[in-house]
């Protein structure tokens, strides 16, 4: 709630008006009873046609701007609250830019797009209608009641203590429809999530024929969600009838307390007329905190669960002062370094130490699972070793510039992710002031030139979910051309080059050596021993282990896994050529 009145605080100056148009509106609802018992007192009983017609005047200026005051307090509410919920939806988004990888390994994307989308949404909604209600009612309830106690504090006390046991069940009714709001914002989340899975995976559900088994999934999901939404509306049918009824029941007091009042003369005519107008006041203001209080519960669950996200802090952070030179070399050693996902496990590094001359190009091998990925990530600080440090030109990657370190670097994942837009502006996302040129030689670099070449739109094309399908091997081309726009004096290439057919994949790599100012430190993922073999340092993981270093002459000489895989993956020649020979 904290957070919540910061950014009603932040906007304060722009509530002031709609505030006083709010205040104007209750004056002149509160006003007309008023006129109106006096006309019926004063003018009608005694015929005075001049104060006749000067009250009738004020009830029509009343009205005039009453109408006037409620267009400002709604119009200027909605804007306020829409500044509001901008404000928070782009905090949002600003706050979950700054987290490190490991808060999205445990988060999925629909929970998020449910904190932007729906629960900012109904932040937007209490604003500029729950809240102003809220507020207007109790406001106007106040000022109803004050005119009645005036008018006549005996019946203004009777209907006051008719309506007492209202607030006592509203505050039963808030409660209960708070818990129920909780569980269904969670599972507005998991809707939106599985939606989003079974969307991004379609084309896997499809080509393993389990489309039944996702809409039975998604049916579950959905009737969890349908049964927490029928409780609710049990909770709801419950308790507003029974506010409605209690409500009515004022109405009653009034009736039959001030008939009796009227008839013994004790309050005039026009005091029953004027206190019928002030407890229908009453009971709208009762029935309208009754409604707004279902708003109000379900805008609690909501900013409980955006304000989590927006007080976490992320975890790797520049320090200040940090390190920012003008320019990187590339220079990488490991010193003892270790990591671990996760606290409970085992290390998935351990302790792994290398010196990594700048302009190398570093080829990693090893089984699945040993470590490769894991190791390259630790470069850019995608996640922090446990143990140990990296350093970058001789200073730890936890002293430096995280944007300025992060913008030297290009990467290219495992899992190849392009944007659903142009090729250009894919490539480009990289480095938006790239010029014709470049983009042509890094796109032929990349040997991708050739392709978008062949499409009718060339660099326009659209790709992704709007656009032209493109093989694997097509997606990682460009995903290459978009690190190499970079231009950075690191290159890593996570497995980038597995859809590649070996000769493609040759050519690429060698044009990754060629025609550099400064060659950047490059690390090639690989597989195949015709990816790695010419790269000046040779690692094979195994286990979280590098276990091999050296050259390809040195491993081969060295007569171990790397010797292991050479011989595998070469001996159909030998067999060809002993056969063929
Ligand atoms: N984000 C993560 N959270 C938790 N564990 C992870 C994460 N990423 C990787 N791991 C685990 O760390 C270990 C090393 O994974 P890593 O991806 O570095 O291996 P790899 O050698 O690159 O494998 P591959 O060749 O299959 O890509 C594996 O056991 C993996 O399950």
């Amino acid at each position: 709630m904290e957070l919540f009145q910061k950014y009603i605080k932040k906007y304060t100056l722009s509530f002031v008006v709609p505030i006083l148009a709010m205040i104007l509106c209750i004056i002149a609802d509160n006003l007309s009873p008023y006129i109106q018992k006096i006309l019926v007192d004063k003018a009608f009983k005694d015929g005075n046609t001049k104060l006749l017609f000067t009250l009738l005047t004020i009830l029509f200026v009343v009205a005039i701007t009453r109408s006037i005051a409620a267009y400002v307090k709604e119009y200027l509410f909605d804007i306020v609250s829409l500044k509001i919920s901008r404000s928070i939806r782009q905090d949002l988004f600003k706050k979950i830019q700054s987290f490190e990888f490991s808060y999205f390994d445990g988060m999925n994307t629909g929970e998020l797009m449910s904190r932007m989308s729906e629960d900012t949404d109904i932040i937007w909604q209490t604003i500029s209608f729950g809240l102003r209600l809220f507020v207007e009612s109790i406001l106007c309830f106040g000022l109803s009641l004050t005119m009645m106690l005036f008018l006549d504090w005996q019946l203004g006390l009777a209907c006051l203590v008719a309506l007492l046991p209202i607030g006592f069940l509203n505050l039963r009714f808030h409660k209960k429809l708070s818990t129920n709001y909780d569980a269904i914002s969670d599972q507005t989340a998991q809707i939106n999530s599985t939606a989003q899975q079974n969307i991004s995976g379609v084309r896997l559900v499809k080509s393993f024929a389990r489309e039944k088994h996702e809409i039975l999934k998604f049916l579950n999901i959905n009737n969890v969600y349908y049964d927490l939404n029928v409780k609710l509306s049990k909770v709801t049918s419950t308790y507003l009838p029974l506010m409605d009824f209690l409500t009515n029941i004022s109405l009653v007091v009034m009736i039959v307390f001030g008939g009796y009042l009227a008839i013994k003369g004790q309050i005039t005519l026009g005091t029953l007329l004027a206190f019928s107008s002030y407890v229908l006041t009453l009971v709208n203001c009762s029935r309208m905190v009754g409604n707004v209080t279902s708003l109000l519960a379900q805008n609690k669950a909501s900013s409980e669960k955006i304000f989590t996200i927006l007080n976490k802090e992320p975890e790797i952070l520049s320090e200040s002062n940090s390190y920012s030179p003008d320019e990187i070399k590339g220079d990488i050693e490991f010193r003892n370094v270790s990591l671990k996902y996760n606290t409970e496990e085992d290390a998935v590094l351990k302790n792994i130490n290398l010196n990594i001359p700048a302009g190398s190009t570093v080829a990693i091998m090893g089984t699945t699972g040993a470590g490769k990925s894991s190791l390259l990530s630790l470069i850019g600080r995608y996640y922090d070793p446990c143990e140990g440090e990296i350093l970058i030109d001789g200073v730890n990657v936890k002293n430096w510039d995280l944007n300025l370190l992060r913008s030297k670097m290009s990467i290219v994942f495992q899992d190849t992710f392009l944007f659903s837009d142009t090729i250009e502006n894919n490539i480009k996302f990289s480095n938006g002031d790239l010029s014709k040129e470049d983009l042509i030689t890094v796109s032929e670099k990349a040997c991708a030139y050739n392709f978008i070449n062949s499409f009718e739109d060339g660099f326009d094309t659209l790709i992704g979910e709007r656009g032209l399908g493109l093989s694997g091997g097509q997606k990682q081309r460009l995903s290459i051309a978009r690190a190499l726009a970079r231009n950075g004096k690191i290159l890593i290439l996570d497995d980038a080059t597995s859809a590649l057919d070996m000769e493609t994949e040759f050519t690429l790599l060698k044009n990754l050596n060629q025609n550099y100012d400064v060659h950047p430190t490059t690390f090639i993922i690989g597989h195949r021993i015709s990816a790695v073999k010419n790269a000046d340092i040779i690692l094979f993981m195994e286990n979280g282990h590098v276990v091999e270093y050296g050259n390809h002459d040195e491993l081969l000489a060295k007569k171990g896994y790397y010797y292991d895989i050479y011989c595998d993956q070469f001996k159909d020649f030998d067999m060809l050529e002993s056969e063929v020979g």
